[in-house]
């Protein structure tokens, strides 16, 4: 039997580190969450995994340096690049929406948020002009101290904009996890990839979810 393909698998660190590791177990990769250091990457039988911030995973897998990478719907389109994305992996459901104090009139003119790219399409397909600013977290914070008067950002449970007497105005674009391939590794090493995109296919679609939270 021939030993299989090496592969490298980028994962962002955060909260979809520990999902992203054991749905690759499940799937059949030889890996299992890494102890807590400051190593950055680990080697496990055929397979490296390099740990990320969200945003470089779409460039690491687009220049090849990774075979393959999990990572938020809202951060690839962010990224803007054509990645092949075989898979949506079913988990991190979230929208990214336009936000407001509850009860916020008059005309929005600065928008602050982490998607920019993402806001200025957004604006732009509503013929609005706004100024956009390019903040790095606790987006929200900018509706409250009057740095915007409005933002663009995540909403998963709506609590943190209960928490702060915000609202959901609309949303622009609903995110969940990801698998996204580089177009060369899926040639070079098919025999590899292919089997595992199949095995998280199965895995993932949405009955095969329900069911493992069910125990059904
Ligand atoms: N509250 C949430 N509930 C579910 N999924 C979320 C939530 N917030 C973010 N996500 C999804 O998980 C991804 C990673 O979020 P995470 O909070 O780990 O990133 P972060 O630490 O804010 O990112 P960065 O690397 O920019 O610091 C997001 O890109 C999004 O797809
Ligand atoms: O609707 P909710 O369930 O409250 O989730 C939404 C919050 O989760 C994310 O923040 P995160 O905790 O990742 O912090 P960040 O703002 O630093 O990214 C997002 O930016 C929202 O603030």
């Amino acid at each position: 039997m021939t030993s299989p393909t090496p592969i490298t698998l980028a994962l962002p660190k955060g909260r979809i580190f520990e999902e992203s590791v054991a749905l690759l177990a499940q799937a059949g990769l030889p890996i299992t969450l890494p102890e807590k250091s400051r190593a950055l990457q680990w080697q496990m039988g055929h397979v490296t995994l390099l740990e990320l911030r969200n945003q470089d995973v779409p460039v690491y897998v687009d220049l090849g340096i990774a075979d393959a990478g999990i990572v938020g719907k809202d951060v690839l389109a962010e990224s803007g690049r054509a990645i092949y994305e075989p898979l949506d992996l079913n988990f991190s459901h979230c929208r990214l929406s336009l936000i407001r104090e509850v009860g916020a009139t008059g005309p929005v003119q600065r928008v602050a948020s982490k998607y920019p790219r993402l806001t200025a399409a957004y604006l732009l397909e509503r013929g609005l002009s706004a100024e956009i600013v390019k903040l790095s977290g606790n987006i929200e914070l900018a509706c409250l101290t009057g740095l915007s008067d409005a933002v663009v950002d995540l909403v998963q449970t709506g609590s943190t904009l209960r928490a702060n007497h915000l609202e959901e105005l609309e949303v622009i674009l609903r995110s969940s996890a990801r698998l996204v391939v580089n177009r060369t590794s899926l040639k070079l090493k098919r025999q590899e990839l292919r089997p595992l995109i199949e095995r998280l296919r199965d895995l993932t679609a949405p009955a095969a979810r329900t069911d493992a939270r069910t125990g059904d």
